[in-house]
């Protein structure tokens, strides 16, 4: 179990690349195996495998995802991030980056392995992508906060398979609220996906980040 105040491990960019080339590597084994049509034999063959390289990275078991040393963004620093995590193989991953005038952007492409209705991305999945996006854009006010509020606006179907761009902005700053909008649009520029969230500043941030 990672409790959110577990020490992080922080891996330097020589740690950290081979570790990137091996969630680059799941990923890919991940939509291998969503598209495989290989019959039972190879599947159970391949499932061992598997089965055996998995006891060979719980040899060596971290408490919790570790962190990367970078001079980027705070979130850039979680390698375990569901959407932006290079170590992570469930991430696309995103690559977020930040305009000077605050604004959370980037180009990304999702797989078959993200696929909702057929042929379209899963909303869940648009609103992870969205809930990290907003959530960095707020965080570029000062300190970042939880999302309490996400609301999702569904346009038109997602397209996988197609470079798709997120991009995000923070709104305005209340007291210890801080609110944010984003968008993810096609390869057309048409917006499929609109989003609004407040977050709020936990007092525990307030008091180790300022
Ligand atoms: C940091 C760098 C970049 C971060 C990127 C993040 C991307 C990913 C973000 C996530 O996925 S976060 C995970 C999903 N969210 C959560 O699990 C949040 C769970 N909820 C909480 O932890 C707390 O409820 C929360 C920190 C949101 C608020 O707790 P507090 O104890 O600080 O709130 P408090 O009760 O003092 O309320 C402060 C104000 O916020 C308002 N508020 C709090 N929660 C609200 C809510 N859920 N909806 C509407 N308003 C809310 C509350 O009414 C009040 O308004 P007023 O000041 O006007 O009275």
């Amino acid at each position: 179990m990672s409790g959110a105040m577990t020490e992080r491990h922080m891996l330097g960019e020589d740690e950290a690349a081979p570790l990137a080339g091996l969630a680059a590597r799941v990923r890919a084994l991940t939509e291998a195996a969503v598209l495989t049509g290989v019959g039972a034999d190879e599947a159970r063959a391949v499932a061992d495998e598997i089965a055996a390289l998995t006891e060979r990275l719980r040899a060596v078991r971290r408490d919790a995802p570790p962190f990367l040393v970078t001079d980027g963004h705070r979130m850039d620093r979680q390698g375990g991030n569901p959407v932006t995590g290079v170590l992570n193989p469930i991430a696309p991953p995103v690559d977020l980056d930040v305009t000077a005038d605050g604004i959370v952007r980037a180009e990304f492409t999702l797989s078959d392995v993200y696929e909702g209705p057929p042929s379209y991305v899963h909303g869940g999945m648009s609103a992870m992508v969205l809930d990290q996006a907003l959530g960095m854009a707020a965080a570029q006010t000062g300190v970042g906060g939880m999302t309490a509020t996400l609301e999702l606006r569904y346009r038109r179907p997602t397209p996988l398979g197609v470079p798709l761009t997120v991009e995000a902005k923070a709104s305005r700053v209340e007291g210890r609220k801080i609110y944010a909008s984003g968008t993810i649009a096609g390869p057309d520029g048409r917006v499929t996906v609109e989003a609004t969230a407040m977050f709020v500043t936990p007092q525990h941030f307030l008091v180790h980040e300022r």
